[in-house]
């Protein structure tokens, strides 16, 4: 008989099971405004990275009273974990997507704002991207990981597609296995459009928190497989390899976790 291994293969993550999607908004708005009080009192800035997906219309509450007038927007500093190489303004961008629904609202300064570089081949952006953060490391503006020696993000908003990918890291495509490098490129995304950069998972697990915000019933396979009874059984999704040395928090709605038991 096949015997669970001892050790859990994830840190004990924090799990907020919300109603609905609404919820979901509420509380990561509740959640991302007091991390950005805690951040900003402790070492005057707030490094955020954002995802595309669903994520930015789920943050929509950051945006509106009473959030939008108590943060202090003009500390944060804002990162993408995955970025599609197309123009900026291409309606694929998710740095577009971010902007169009989120950071055109708040008064971020512009130069806290970090898109990645246009009209790069994706291993060229790639490589680029982690060149500006070993800057932004060196000029102190980005905390290190005392364990990875990467940049140390206060906090990466992670989202989860059906088949457990989070960031454009899939099943079947070696990326997920990088140690290396800090951001790396793919060419054949099975996700739409192929060509992406994306953070690795040493530097993803570098993080001081991340959250991973998930909603939806086509989400419910993959979060019973990462959360469930059977998931030290170690499945080779993506998601499972999220295991930060920081803190951990899900927030997922009713459809999300309507397998588990
Ligand atoms: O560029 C992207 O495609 C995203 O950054 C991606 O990694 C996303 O977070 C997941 O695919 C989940 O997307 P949904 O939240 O829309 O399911």
């Amino acid at each position: 008989k096949q015997q669970a291994p001892s050790k859990p293969i994830m840190t004990s993550p924090k799990i907020n099971k919300l109603d609905t999607e609404e919820h979901v908004a509420d509380a990561l708005a509740a959640y991302v405004g007091d991390l950005s009080a805690k951040s900003i009192a402790n070492h005057g800035s707030f490094s955020v990275v954002l995802s595309g997906g669903s994520l930015i219309d789920t943050m929509r509450k950051l945006v509106q009273p009473p959030y939008v007038g108590k943060i202090d927007w003009k500390n944060w500093l804002i990162f993408w974990l995955d970025e599609r190489v197309v123009p900026l303004d291409h309606p694929d961008s998710n740095y577009k997507l971010a902007n169009d629904g989120f950071l055109s609202k708040v008064p971020i300064p512009k130069a806290n704002i970090y898109p990645i570089k246009e009209n790069l081949s994706p291993e060229k952006a790639a490589e680029e991207y982690e060149e500006r953060l070993k800057q932004l490391v060196a000029n102190k503006k980005l905390k290190t990981s005392a364990i990875t020696g990467m940049a140390k993000f206060d906090l990466m908003l992670l989202g989860m597609g059906p088949d457990g990918h989070v960031a454009s890291l899939f099943c079947w495509h070696f990326q997920r296995f990088e140690k290396k490098k800090w951001v790396t490129f793919i060419t054949d995304s099975p996700k739409p459009p192929p060509p992406r950069i994306t953070f690795t998972f040493p530097l993803i697990n570098s993080a001081s928190e991340i959250a991973m915000v998930v909603t939806g019933e086509d989400a419910a396979d993959a979060v019973k497989v990462t959360l469930g009874e059977h998931a030290d059984y170690g499945y080779p999704l993506p998601v499972q390899k999220v295991k930060p040395e920081g803190g951990y928090t899900w927030f997922l709605d009713k459809e999300a976790t309507s397998l588990l038991k």
